[in-house]
């Protein structure tokens, strides 16, 4: 990828928003069949035991457009024995939360999303999470992650509890040595991608 360099005369947010087209454009240039194999490289690795064990809750996401993983990475998750939640958008706070209740427990919302039909439990269910999957365009060797630029997630996660395992989820080539960060940045402890599986940060 052309990496957008780091010109101290622009903003981190103006940096971050040349990083975010180059990563969507070159997401957008990979072939479906790569998408799916690595989808399933995704939910390998979230059903080895090694990342979540039966009974613990994962904050997920349902991926759209082209993000990594799969509506089927959720069923995998369930399936496997994780208690899943999904994020609701309900404004510009922190995101709301659902639990996943099967495929058919799904239904559009903003942005092109598909969020929980059930009740909504607030934003501090994200309390009770063993490990939250971050949906993340880019991440670096410190942790950085890059998303989409509306900040639902840095409003959320600086509410979750100490220990909570955050794992942002990206394609191998998306690690990156150094991002362009903000103070409000949360770090993640861990990156998952399709073929090196679990990284740790810390
Ligand atoms: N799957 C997923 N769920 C998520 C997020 C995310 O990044 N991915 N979010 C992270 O904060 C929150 C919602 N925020 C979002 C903000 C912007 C766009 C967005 O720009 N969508 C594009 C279309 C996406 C595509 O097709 O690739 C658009 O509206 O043009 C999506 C989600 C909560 N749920
Ligand atoms: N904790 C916070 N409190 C208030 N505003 C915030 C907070 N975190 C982020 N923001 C605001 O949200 C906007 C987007 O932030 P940023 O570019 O870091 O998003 P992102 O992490 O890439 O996206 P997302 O979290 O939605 O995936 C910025 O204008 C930022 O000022």
């Amino acid at each position: 990828m052309a990496r957008p360099g780091s010109d101290p005369s622009q903003s981190a947010a103006h940096t971050k928003w040349r990083w975010r087209k180059e990563l969507l454009a070159e997401r957008r240039r990979v072939p479906g069949a790569v998408r799916f194999s690595e989808a399933i490289s995704l939910s390998t690795h979230l059903t080895s035991g090694r990342i979540v064990r039966p009974g613990q809750t994962v904050c997920a996401y349902v991926p759209i457009g082209s993000e990594p993983g799969s509506a089927q990475m959720l069923e995998d998750l369930a399936e496997f024995g994780a208690r899943v939640l999904l994020p609701v958008v309900t404004g510009n706070g922190p995101l709301d939360w659902g639990w996943y209740q099967g495929r058919d427990s799904l239904r559009p919302g903003p942005y092109g999303l598909r969020e929980p039909i059930g009740e909504l439990l607030g934003s501090f269910a994200l309390r009770i999470a063993d490990l939250v999957l971050v949906p993340a365009l880019a991440v670096d060797r410190e942790g950085v992650r890059l998303g989409r630029g509306a900040g639902h997630y840095d409003r959320s996660l600086a509410d979750t509890a100490t220990g909570t395992h955050l794992v942002a989820v990206v394609r191998d080539q998306e690690i990156f040595e150094a991002l362009p960060t903000e103070p409000h940045d949360v770090r993640m402890t861990a990156v998952l991608t399709p073929n090196r599986g679990l990284l740790r940060f810390v």
